[in-house]
């Protein structure tokens, strides 16, 4: 069972866009706390020859957990690597927590989980830990600090009991752990999951999601977790479902079984594509030169 501390977290040291001495931002101009967390228009990505993402428009609303909903392929990693600043050749507006995305000051607002667990093999959990926290709140003098925010890590992941294991021992699930251990570290605003139940058991899937909750609930945080099994639609607060580079529904799952008839987020995925396709034919129907 995952276990999570029930408490807000300490003043963060990090910095603000306005504790920048060059910067100009008055105050006044900060984004609301009711202001989206990610708010995208017309945004094109283009990788090698193809576009990937095109002319997408949505918003993740603050505080709540939005799915990323797709099939392989679809363009779900591509986005959230556009959001988290590491994806080139991003065209359109993209705003993270009211800054463009990539801006130095999201560095420690917003974690980041790929895909493939980035740890190292040869370090135990809590050498991991510790030394992304010591890139995260370096100096001596936080040394206490880093070592409670280290421990609370750990025992987010429900890794207390595997805290001085090699990380190369672990398996794949307790390795993705290890990765959302070291995004939790800096409590930050927005946490960005790629995939993080792929492969996991039924028990852990279900363990990682009452943690997901948690954070969203304690801490107020924004998570946006993608996924390509649509059961998992159920367990968010709103929903951004992809297909082929482009969204087709931004919405809550009651809002899109009660607008499509269907009785599953799954079931209205599926109406939506097939509407989809209606209409593309149709387009190429009209554009057809009448004989
Ligand atoms: N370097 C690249 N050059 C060209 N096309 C790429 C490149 N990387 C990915 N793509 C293409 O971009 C599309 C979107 O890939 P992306 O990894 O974002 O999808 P995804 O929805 O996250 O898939 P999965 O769930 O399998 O991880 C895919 O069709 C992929 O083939």
């Amino acid at each position: 069972m995952m276990n999570i501390r029930r408490r807000r977290p300490p003043d963060s040291p990090t910095p603000t866009p306005n504790a920048n001495p060059n910067s100009n931002a008055n105050p006044t101009t900060e984004p609301l706390p009711t202001a989206p967390a990610i708010r995208a228009e017309h945004l094109t990505v283009v990788r090698g020859s193809r576009t990937v993402l095109r002319d997408l428009g949505f918003t993740v609303p603050r505080g709540r957990i939005t799915g990323l909903l797709g099939p392989s392929g679809c363009g779900k990693s591509t986005l959230m690597r556009s959001i988290v600043g590491t994806q080139a050749k991003v065209v359109g507006t993209l705003e993270v927590l009211g800054l463009p995305a990539g801006d130095a000051f999201l560095r420690s607002r917003v974690g980041y989980v790929t895909q493939a667990p980035s740890v190292y093999v040869d370090l135990t959990v809590r050498q991991n830990l510790d030394y992304f926290a010591a890139i995260l709140d370096p100096g001596r003098a936080a040394a206490d600090r880093r070592r409670e925010n280290v421990t609370r890590a750990i025992a987010d992941v429900d890794l207390t009991s595997h805290a001085d294991a090699v990380a190369g021992t672990l398996s794949g699930g307790q390795r993705s752990r290890v990765s959302l251990a070291v995004a939790l570290l800096g409590t930050p605003e927005l946490l960005v999951l790629d995939e993080p139940t792929v492969g996991l058991d039924p028990v852990l899937r279900r363990d990682l999601w009452r943690l997901f909750h948690t954070i969203a609930a304690d801490r107020g945080a924004t998570l946006l977790v993608s996924s390509h099994v649509m059961d998992e639609a159920e367990r968010c607060h709103h929903l951004l479902l992809m297909r082929e580079g482009e969204i087709l529904a931004d919405d809550t799952p009651d809002a899109l079984r009660t607008r499509t008839g269907a009785e599953t987020v799954e079931e209205a995925f599926l109406r939506l594509v097939d509407d989809a396709a209606a209409k593309k034919t149709a387009g190429h129907a009209a554009k057809e030169p009448v004989r």
